[in-house]
C-alpha cells in the first residue's frame, strides 16, 4: 500500500534566479524553464540554444544540495507563498562546465519546465508589473497595435538628457506618424528603485505613455570565456518584444551606450542620440551643434547624490522640478536621512563608551537616536545566543535589521557589537544602505590595551581557558578594510574620542554644523 505522495520541497531562488523565473512565469521570456547543463554551455559558447535559436544569457537555477534529489520541487517567494512547480529534468553541478557562471565553481543546478503555481504578489509596486499578454492586450484595439512601438528601458531616473533622447528616438522610429511608448522601468524586487522618479517624469513623457516595472536578471559573468557583445541588449530586446514593442531605446549610463546594433535581436535597438547642454544658449542640443567649450554634460550620479545629501535642488538646467522633488523625497539632505552610525572593535577597546557619548551629542542636536549596545542587545534581542561563529553573524544581523528600520524612519541609530566577521558587517551596510546611510567606525585599540584594561576580568578568564571562544584570543577578529573611521582609544581620552566621531558626522552632514 502506498500512502499519499509526500508534498514536494518548497525552495525560494535567489534574486537572478527569481528575476528569470518571474519573466519565464510572465511570458517574458520565450523558455519553458530552466536550463539544463547542455543548454547553458550551448547559450555560453556560441549564444544559442542547442536547436539553433539564439538565446543571449544561461537561465539557470542554483539550489542547495539537500535538493539535488529532488523530482519536483515548489518555488516560492521571500515569504513561503508558492509560485511555481519545477518539474526536474536534470540535476548539474555548475563546475562540470570549463568556465564559471558568476564566479561559482560549485553548486547544484536543477533543470525543468515551470508551471505557475499562483500569480505573484510579491514585489514593491506589485501592479505595475504588467505581464506582457496584459500591455500586448490593451493595444489590440482599433489601429493601436499596427503603430510602431518604442520601449524605453530604464533603471534610473528621466532627466532632460534622457527625454530629449525618447523625443528623437519618437521621431526616427514613427518618421512623422504616431509612435506608442512603453517604460519599462528595471527595479529589484524588494525595493522600490528608480520607479517613482521614472513616474513623476510621466507629464513629460508623450500622452498616453505606458509603464510597466520588471526585474531584469543581472548578466552572468562567465569567466574564462568572453561574453558576447551586447548580451544584455539582446535579452532585454526579446523582453521588448514580448511586451510588443517594434523599437528599444536603452537608457543608461552616458559613458556606456549599449552595444548597437546587435545581430539577432527580435526588435530594433536605437541608438541613443548625443545630446549636451549648450551653456551659452541655455538649452540642450545635439551634441554636434553645440560649440566646444560650451556644453556640459549631465550631472553624474555621484554628483546628483552629493547634492541631495547637502539639501540641495538639483539645477533647473539639468533635471525637471517634478523629478527633483521624487529624488529628494527619497534621498533628503543627510541631516534628516536615516543613519546607521556602526561600532566595531574588540572587547574593551571603547565602542560603548565612546557610542554612549556620541548618541548624546547626536540626541543634543535634536535628532532621534537609538542605542543598539552590544550587551543591551544580547539581553533583549538576542538572549540565549552563544559566541558561535553562527550565533555572532545572527545576533549581528538582527542588530543591522532594526538599524536599518530606524534609518527607514529618518532615525539614527547607534550600534556598538564587536561585530568581528567582514561578510556580516557588508550585510549589514547593504541593509542599512537600502534605507539610508551607513557610517563604519573601527575602534582599533590594540588587543594588549584592551586586554590590561580587562574591565569584566574577562580576558583573565580568556586566558585560563575559562571563557572559550573569545574574541582576540581564541576567537578571529577581522579587522574591517572598509572603516570610514578608525580610532585608537590607546592614550585618547574618551572626550577627545567622542568629539573625533561627532565631527565626523558633522563633515559628512549627518549632523547639522553648530549641534553639539
Ligand atoms: N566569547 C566571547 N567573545 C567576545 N565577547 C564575549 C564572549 N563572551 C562574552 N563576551 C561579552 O560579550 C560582549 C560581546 O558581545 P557582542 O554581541 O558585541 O559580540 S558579537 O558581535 O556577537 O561577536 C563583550 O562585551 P564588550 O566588552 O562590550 O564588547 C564581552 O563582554
Ligand atoms: N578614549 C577612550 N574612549 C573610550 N574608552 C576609553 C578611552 N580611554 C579609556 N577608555 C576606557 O576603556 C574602557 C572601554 O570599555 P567599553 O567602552 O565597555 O568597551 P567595549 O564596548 O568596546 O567593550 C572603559 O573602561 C573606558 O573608560
Amino acid at each position: 500500500m502506498t500512502g499519499p505522495a509526500a508534498a514536494p520541497p518548497t525552495f525560494t531562488p535567489g534574486p537572478d534566479a527569481m528575476a528569470h523565473l518571474e519573466l519565464i512565469l510572465n511570458g517574458a521570456c520565450p523558455l519553458p524553464g530552466f536550463m539544463t547543463a547542455s543548454e547553458t554551455a550551448s547559450v555560453v559558447k556560441r549564444g544559442r540554444l542547442p536547436d539553433g535559436t539564439p538565446w543571449p544569457v544561461p537561465v539557470t537555477l542554483p539550489v542547495p544540495d539537500e535538493l539535488v534529489g529532488a523530482e519536483r520541487v515548489t518555488l516560492t517567494d521571500a515569504e513561503g507563498a508558492p509560485l511555481a512547480e519545477l518539474t526536474v529534468s536534470e540535476r548539474w553541478w555548475a563546475g562540470s562546465l570549463p568556465w564559471r557562471v558568476n564566479g561559482e565553481t560549485s553548486g547544484h543546478r536543477l533543470a525543468g519546465e515551470v508551471h505557475l503555481a499562483r500569480p505573484p504578489v510579491h514585489g514593491v509596486y506589485r501592479s505595475l508589473r504588467r505581464a506582457p499578454a496584459e500591455v500586448r492586450g490593451s493595444r489590440e484595439i482599433g489601429a493601436l497595435a499596427h503603430r510602431p512601438m518604442l520601449a524605453v528601458l530604464t533603471d534610473r531616473p528621466l532627466h532632460h538628457r534622457a527625454l530629449h533622447q525618447i523625443r528623437t528616438a519618437i521621431k526616427e522610429v514613427g518618421r512623422g506618424g504616431p509612435v506608442e511608448v512603453l517604460l519599462l522601468i528595471d527595479a529589484p524586487f524588494d525595493d522600490e528603485g528608480a520607479v517613482p522618479a521614472v513616474l513623476a517624469a510621466e507629464p513629460l513623457l508623450p500622452p498616453r505613455s505606458r509603464f510597466a516595472v520588471l526585474t531584469l536578471p543581472r548578466a552572468e559573468t562567465t569567466d574564462g570565456i568572453a561574453p558576447p557583445e551586447g548580451r544584455t541588449e539582446l535579452l532585454a530586446a526579446h523582453v521588448a518584444a514580448a511586451y510588443g514593442a517594434s523599437h528599444l531605446l536603452i537608457n543608461r549610463d552616458p559613458d556606456q551606450p549599449p552595444a548597437v546594433p546587435v545581430p539577432g535581436a527580435p526588435v530594433r535597438i536605437v541608438a541613443p542620440a548625443a545630446w549636451a547642454y549648450d551653456i551659452r544658449a541655455g538649452a540642450w542640443r545635439l551634441a554636434d551643434r553645440v560649440t566646444a567649450g560650451e556644453s556640459r554634460s549631465e550631472l553624474t550620479p555621484t554628483e546628483v547624490e552629493d547634492l541631495l545629501g547637502r539639501g540641495e535642488t538639483l539645477p533647473a538646467w539639468f533635471t525637471s522640478s517634478r523629478v527633483s522633488a521624487e529624488l529628494a523625497r527619497r534621498r533628503p539632505a543627510r541631516v534628516r536621512r536615516g543613519l546607521t552610525l556602526f561600532f566595531t572593535g574588540l572587547s574593551g577597546s571603547g565602542k560603548s563608551t565612546i557610542a554612549r557619548g556620541v548618541a548624546d551629542a547626536i540626541r543634543r542636536s535634536g535628532r532621534t537616536v537609538t542605542l543598539l549596545d552590544g550587551d543591551v542587545v544580547r539581553r533583549m534581542l538576542s538572549s540565549g545566543l552563544t559566541f558561535s561563529r553562527s550565533d555572532r553573524d545572527l545576533n549581528v544581523r538582527r542588530i543591522g535589521y532594526v538599524a536599518a528600520e530606524i534609518g527607514r524612519h529618518g532615525g539614527v541609530a547607534v550600534c556598538a557589537p564587536i561585530a568581528p566577521y567582514a561578510a556580516t558587517r557588508a550585510e549589514v551596510r547593504a541593509m542599512a544602505e537600502d534605507t539610508g546611510d551607513f557610517f563604519l567606525v573601527h575602534v582599533a585599540t590594540p588587543l594588549e590595551v584592551c586586554e590590561a584594561r580587562d574591565r569584566k576580568g574577562l580576558y583573565a578568564k580568556a586566558r585560563l581557558g575559562e571563557i572559550p571562544e573569545f574574541t582576540g584570543i581564541s576567537d578571529p577578529y577581522e579587522a574591517p578594510g572598509d572603516a570610514d573611521l578608525v580610532i585608537d582609544t590607546t592614550t585618547a581620552t574618551e572626550a577627545e574620542s567622542v568629539a573625533t566621531v561627532v565631527e565626523a558626522l558633522r563633515a559628512g552632514g549627518w549632523l547639522p554644523r553648530m549641534a553639539g
